[in-house]
């Protein structure tokens, strides 16, 4: 994606975005109703909402694998007309080939785009050592735990060299002391290599996880945008981050927009 007056190559703009699908009954759903949002350029940003309020939509929307029904998705100066190289997406699941070796998976983006095999081969080894599995260059996928297929997933993404990623709940399946080894790791990631740095879509349910991540949190509620919340917590944030009390006043907000409000489940009980 090449530069232009009218936007830097990696921030995406939404403008009254919405999506509309037909159910097996023949019934209408709003999936995305009229989103409008600016992501600026290496802005880390959390979609979170409750089940079912549009996020993977939106998502899908920006990598490009489902059309808008109405509006638009700019990446940079270029609206997004269907999938492209300069977005790299790792969704909860199957986002590693197990017929590839490790290295090949990494590769593979880069092999497809045409980058000489030396030159792919080094990028690789470089993103495998940044994620700690150049031991594993040479294993099949079946051999790796789900934590470091994660992290195959991520070196992938960025070794692929995508502007834009887009995360859809890439670790919900992992265990706790999984998932926060590879908070680490892609904040590691997006944090070092290159200039500019990447610009960061990722879809979570869980509240500590868009605290410990985000520098700005979009909240969704039936498809539409229903809040926008900058946090400025200095980083590397940890658990201790999270008991701050502007970081306590966010968390609670988000609890509300979640549906799990102070005494919500008491009166929904009685
Ligand atoms: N292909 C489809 N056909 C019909 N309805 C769909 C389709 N995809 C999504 N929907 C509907 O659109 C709405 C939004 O779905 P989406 O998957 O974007 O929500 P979500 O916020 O990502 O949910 P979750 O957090 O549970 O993954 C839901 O009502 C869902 O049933």
């Amino acid at each position: 994606m090449t530069d232009s007056s009218q936007g830097k190559p990696n921030d995406i703009t939404f403008t009254d975005v919405t999506r509309t699908f037909v159910r097996g009954d023949g019934q209408e759903v709003t999936a995305v109703d009229g989103v409008s949002a600016h992501i600026r350029e290496g802005e880390f940003v959390c979609l979170v909402g409750p089940s079912g309020c549009g996020k993977t939509t939106l998502l899908q929307m920006v990598s490009g694998l489902l059309p808008t029904s109405g509006g638009a998705i700019t990446v940079g100066a270029k609206q997004v007309t269907g999938p492209g190289p300069d977005r790299g997406v790792v969704f909860q699941k199957d986002s590693v080939f197990p017929w590839f070796r490790v290295i090949d998976n990494v590769e593979y983006g880069m092999k497809r785009r045409g980058v000489p095999a030396a030159e792919r081969r080094d990028i690789a080894n470089r993103y495998l050592e940044l994620v700690s599995l150049s031991h594993v260059a040479r294993a099949w996928p079946k051999e790796l735990s789900g934590g470091m297929l994660k992290r195959v997933a991520i070196a992938t993404v960025f070794a692929n060299g995508s502007d834009v990623l887009l995360l859809d709940e890439p670790f919900a399946a992992l265990d706790y002391v999984t998932k926060h080894q590879l908070h680490d790791v892609l904040l590691d990631l997006w944090r070092s290599t290159d200039a500019p740095r990447r610009t960061i879509l990722f879809v979570t349910h869980d509240v500590d996880e868009s605290l410990l991540l985000a520098d700005r949190i979009i909240v969704i509620r039936d498809g539409r945008l229903v809040d926008d919340i900058a946090i400025d917590a200095t980083r590397p944030r940890d658990v201790d981050t999270l008991t701050r009390p502007d970081m306590m006043t966010v968390k609670h907000k988000l609890l509300a927009h979640l549906g799990l409000e102070h005494g919500s489940r008491r009166s929904a009980a009685s």
